[in-house]
């Protein structure tokens, strides 16, 4: 009795953390940008996930349609909405299909717990399945996304466990007693309760995490990247170029520097206005990116004035970088032609970055003097 008093009060302390997560969410998410997305759907996940977890909690006390059908349809939708959140919150929605498929199936275990009259076992089995395939689905969602970090490692590792505890009773429970039942306290069952009640905190802490490392990079993308046209901002190009010049010196290695500057762009603006001054530069810098392999980098140095910073690569490579660079302007017919001049250093031993920009910037205003659409190379003497 009092072991099964424990399993009850498991599965009740399972919705009690759901509602305090979701509590959690549902304030970090007024203060987060509404460019997140997914967090209505985490804050209404463990909700459902606390009413699933509250009818259990009640079994023998309400009738069975809501102990078990609605309970087990309810703890469904949970996890279904924790997965379409997720979905949302990478910015690759559920396609209407697969959202009518994972509804459809919801619906399906409400009238299969209504109508099976079965062994208890294989209900067990039924919605383990469910449950656990989901459960894999979303970890593997999380784990496959390009840009990985602590929060989502964290919240794919909780849900694979919990998807592992969750299919190992699923394939157990054919093979029980008849008399065992959800609070029955079997090995399984405890560690099946305790991995629902930590597998929905944990997850729940690990979408907090992911939409606070989110909010992060949004910041940090904010202060380095210039809003128009991706390109670094001044202030993340020259702590990049420090970096990089310090880097050059140590390693022996050279570092060379492109000032690059639109040609009458004035005109572009006054004869075309500035919406699509704006779309010329966007492309300018997407073309300019293109050419660009890592490490190096495009910083907007000022209007229509940028800075490419380019370790590794020697005098020579430099040149053929920019005349790349020249090469691939006026490429879209419907944007108007807009050349552009460039200036290139390589580094001096000891020379400043202050320095070596202005070496780059003497070769622009050659190239400039000397009709545009020109590189000009400033060489070491
Ligand atoms: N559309 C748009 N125009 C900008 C932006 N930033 C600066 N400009 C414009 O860029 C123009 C730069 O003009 P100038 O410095 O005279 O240079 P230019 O016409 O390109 O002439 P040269 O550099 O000598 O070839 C100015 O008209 C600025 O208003 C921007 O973000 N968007």
């Amino acid at each position: 009795m009092l072991d099964m008093l424990e399993l009850r009060t498991i599965s009740g302390v399972t919705g009690v953390m759901g509602c305090l997560m979701a509590l959690v969410m549902f304030f970090q998410r007024r203060s987060y940008p509404p460019s997140i997305h997914g967090l209505g759907h985490w804050t209404a996940a463990p909700l459902v996930a606390f009413a699933s977890a509250l009818l259990f909690t009640l079994r023998g006390m309400v009738p069975e349609l809501l102990s078990l059908g609605l309970a087990n349809a309810l703890m469904f939708a949970g996890a279904a909405l924790f997965l379409a959140g997720t979905y949302r919150f990478f910015e690759q929605p559920l396609s209407a299909r697969a959202q009518a498929l994972l509804w459809g199936i919801g619906l399906l275990i409400l009238l299969f717990m209504r109508f099976f009259t079965g062994p208890y076992g294989w209900r067990v089995l039924f919605m383990g399945l469910l449950l656990g395939g989901v459960g894999a689905w979303h970890a593997r969602i999380i784990s496959r996304q390009p840009m990985q970090s602590f929060a989502t490692r964290f919240t794919a590792i909780v849900l694979a466990l919990s998807s592992t505890i969750i299919l190992a009773r699923a394939f157990s429970a054919p093979f029980m007693s008849p008399q065992e039942g959800l609070f029955t306290p079997s090995p399984m069952q405890v560690v099946y309760l305790l991995g629902l009640a930590f597998g929905t905190l944990l997850t729940s802490i690990g979408t907090v995490l992911m939409a606070s490392e989110h909010l992060r990079q949004e910041l940090e993308r904010l202060v380095t990247r210039d809003s128009l046209t991706g390109a670094l901002t001044r202030r993340a190009l020259f702590t990049t170029g420090e970096a990089e010049l310090a880097r050059s010196r140590r390693q022996g290695r050279p570092l060379s520097v492109l000032m690059l500057d639109l040609d009458h762009f004035k005109q572009v603006n006054d004869q075309h206005g500035h919406v699509v001054g704006d779309r010329v530069l966007v492309d300018f810098v997407a073309r300019a990116h293109a050419v660009l392999r890592r490490p190096a980098v495009l910083g907007r140095y000022g209007g229509e004035e940028f800075v490419a910073l380019l370790p590794d690569t020697d005098a020579a490579q430099a040149l053929a970088v920019a005349e790349r660079i020249r090469a691939s302007t006026c490429a879209d017919p419907e944007l108007p032609c807009c050349h552009v001049s460039i200036g290139v250093a390589t580094a001096r031993s000891q020379e400043s970055l202050d320095a070596l920009i202005n070496r780059a910037d003497a070769g622009l205003y050659q190239a400039k003097a000397q009709g545009r659409n020109q590189v000009v190379q400033q060489l070491a003497t």
